[in-house]
């Protein structure tokens, strides 16, 4: 029996095949290698390079692997894109999603987990946020997402299938084994850029607004190591193997750390004193975001193992200074460019 990963060569996705490759788990990957990168995936896993909504694909892959759970992590994930594109934004996370959801029921597959996000809260009444808090997603990509949940959640009453809904809060870090990290063109993340400065390959980092009511005046964010959060789907799919039944669950860690505060932490890993400037606040950006973790922590059998700001950071520059050095400073292309 098989575990099928949309997505997985991507940045998340490509974590999850090697620690379910890791576990003894039978994978198949499905990308189209937009964002994604084939090397980022253990040479055992069978990579179909194809769209998540192609569904003869889809169906051929359920069928001839015998694909027993879905992971759905491809999509398109850039916040200001979908304002810029939101049409593309619905076609790609949530058109597709619904034509690999047709595929699965056909197909008979049972248990599905998909990838959200805590842009679905937008911004939120109460901090840490529970999964009970009001949906009111700010953007196209936010929203797309939230369509989505509550498209699996109407698939799932009708038909013989139970899911997993993991809301993820801000992702971060690399494999501790060095076998992937984020590689993304053109990444906007704040501890992507933080390591590209500490490693030279920018001038500075920018604060985008330092005068919020928070203890240092910068935005507060929940970071989670993708190494835990890959270890989260695999006990998602557990937890469905189990019978559980179909449940939203945030992933964070519960514990807020700053903007500033980040970037100090990057600075002291890295010992690099690279320059930071205070600019204007980000449009759109949340002031604070961090999760209310109890739901997962009581409902998974899982134990946070990198639940460390400095070891994020730690394990994110060498990803970076890896990157860095393969590329022999030269900027990225796309795969499938
Ligand atoms: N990175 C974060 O902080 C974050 C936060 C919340 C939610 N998410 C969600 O997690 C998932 C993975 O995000 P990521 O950060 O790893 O991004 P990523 O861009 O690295 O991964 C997405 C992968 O999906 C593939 N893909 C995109 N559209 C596809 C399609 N139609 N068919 C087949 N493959 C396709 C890409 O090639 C890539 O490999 C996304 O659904 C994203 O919305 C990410
Ligand atoms: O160069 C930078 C980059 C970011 N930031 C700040 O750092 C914080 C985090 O920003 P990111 O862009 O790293 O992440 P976001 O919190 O905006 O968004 C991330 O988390 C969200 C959930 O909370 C969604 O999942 C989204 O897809 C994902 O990118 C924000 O206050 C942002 O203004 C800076 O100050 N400078």
């Amino acid at each position: 029996m098989t575990v099928l990963v949309t997505g997985g060569a991507g940045y998340i996705g490509s974590h999850t095949v090697h620690a379910l490759v890791d576990a003894g788990e039978n994978v198949v990957v499905i990308d189209n290698l937009s964002t994604g990168f084939s090397s980022s995936l253990p040479r055992s896993v069978p990579l179909f390079i194809g769209d998540a909504g192609d569904e003869n694909l889809i169906e051929s892959v359920i069928a001839q692997h015998r694909v027993e759970s879905i992971i759905h992590f491809a999509g398109s994930v850039v916040v200001p894109d979908s304002m810029r594109d939101p049409l593309g934004y619905y076609r790609n996370n949530t058109m597709a999603t619904r034509s690999l959801l047709n595929s699965a029921v056909k197909g008979g597959v049972s248990r599905f987990i998909f990838s959200s996000t805590a842009a679905v809260y937008g911004n939120p009444d109460q901090v840490p946020v529970p999964e009970h808090a009001p949906t009111r997603p700010m953007s196209p990509y936010g929203s797309s997402k939230l369509m989505t949940e509550i498209m699996l959640h109407d698939t799932a009453s009708a038909h013989d299938m139970k899911y997993v809904v993991l809301r993820y809060f801000n992702v971060a870090g690399a494999d501790p084994n060095g076998r992937c990290g984020l590689s993304t063109i053109g990444a906007t993340h704040l501890l992507k850029i933080a390591v590209e400065a500490a490693t030279g390959q920018r001038a500075k980092v920018e604060v985008y607004g330092t005068d919020y009511p928070t203890p240092d005046g910068s935005c507060i964010r929940d970071f989670i190591h993708v190494s835990d959060l890959a270890q989260a789907h695999h006990a998602a799919v557990s937890y469905l193997r189990g019978g559980g039944s179909p449940i939203t669950l945030n992933c964070g860690y519960g514990r807020g750390y700053s903007v500033l505060e980040t970037i100090e932490a990057v600075r002291r890993v890295s010992m690099r004193n690279f320059a930071v400037q205070y600019a204007s606040r980000r449009p759109g950006d949340i002031m604070t975001m961090v999760a209310d973790t109890s739901r997962i922590r009581s409902v998974l059998d899982w134990t946070p193992q990198y639940d460390n700001l400095e070891t994020i950071a730690g394990h994110a520059l060498t990803w970076e200074k890896k990157l860095f050095s393969e590329r022999g400073g030269l900027p990225q292309r796309a795969e499938s460019a």
